[in-house]
């Protein structure tokens, strides 16, 4: 599987105010490249924390560029959950697109039978937080082969601490935000010592920031 994160955040990495609201970082041409890299995805994934405060519906993608590049169908959407806290009423559930949540032995039997009742593939995976390598090996013998990761830290970090990013682009808005509880591109524990070693592949100004793309060693 090929995993691909993408984020925009402040020219001081934040990806929201410390409110952590949905805050618009990207402009025009951003969201167009977005667009694009969804459309090359087979699903697109993000943090319960980020449905929460965004309740992202994952289902705008460039239509014509998925149809040039041999896709079918639409990308499935992806949430890591450990408690099952997706609201029911999230538009994750809007049956748009097919929808996978990604949850623990924590969560209780009965949250799942709801999850399933509104429409979503339940994966278990760990018994706290969510096993993201067990879990991806699950998407990926369903067929999910390019995986595109929106956010929010928590789940980046977590995701470069179990080696599983591939790709990383972060566009960067000509904004400051601040705040030393404001969500950052890569939260969680962190690391001390032995960093993600990345390799810069490309640099480019696009609306009034840049952006930046990364393979990762
Ligand atoms: N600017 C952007 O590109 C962008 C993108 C996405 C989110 N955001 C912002 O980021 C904030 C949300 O980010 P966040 O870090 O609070 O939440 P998040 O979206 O990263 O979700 C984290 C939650 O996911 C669950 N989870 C399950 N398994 C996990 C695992 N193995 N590792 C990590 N998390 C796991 C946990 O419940 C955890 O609390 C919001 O303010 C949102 O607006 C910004
Ligand atoms: N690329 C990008 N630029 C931003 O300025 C911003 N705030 C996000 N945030 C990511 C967001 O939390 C979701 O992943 C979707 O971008 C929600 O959008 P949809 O409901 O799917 O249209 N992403």
């Amino acid at each position: 599987m090929h995993v691909l994160v993408n984020a925009a955040m402040s020219a001081d990495g934040k990806l929201a105010s410390y409110r952590r609201e949905q805050l618009r970082i990207s402009g025009e041409m951003d969201f167009d490249r977005v667009d694009r890299r969804r459309a090359e995805s087979d699903a697109i994934m993000v943090g319960v924390g980020t449905v929460l405060a965004d309740d992202p519906s994952l289902t705008r993608f460039d239509r014509n560029h998925r149809d040039a590049v041999g896709g079918t169908g639409v990308p499935a959407r992806i949430v890591a959950d450990s408690q099952g806290r997706t609201p029911l009423d999230a538009a994750l559930f809007d049956g748009s697109a097919p929808t996978y949540v990604l949850t623990t032995e924590a969560a209780s039997s009965d949250r799942l039978e709801q999850l399933e009742k509104a429409g979503a593939t339940v994966v278990v995976a760990g018994k706290e937080r969510v096993d993201l390598t067990a879990a991806l090996s699950e998407l990926e013998r369903d067929g999910i082969e390019t995986l595109f990761v929106e956010g929010g830290g928590e789940l980046i970090f977590s995701l470069f601490e179990a080696d599983l990013v591939d790709e990383l682009s972060v566009y960067i808005g000509s904004l400051l935000i601040g705040g030393r509880d404001a969500p950052t591109l890569a939260d969680g524990e962190g690391f001390v010592d032995e960093f993600s070693n990345l390799i810069l592949i490309g640099v480019e100004r696009l609306d009034d920031g840049v952006f930046l793309q990364w393979s990762v060693e």
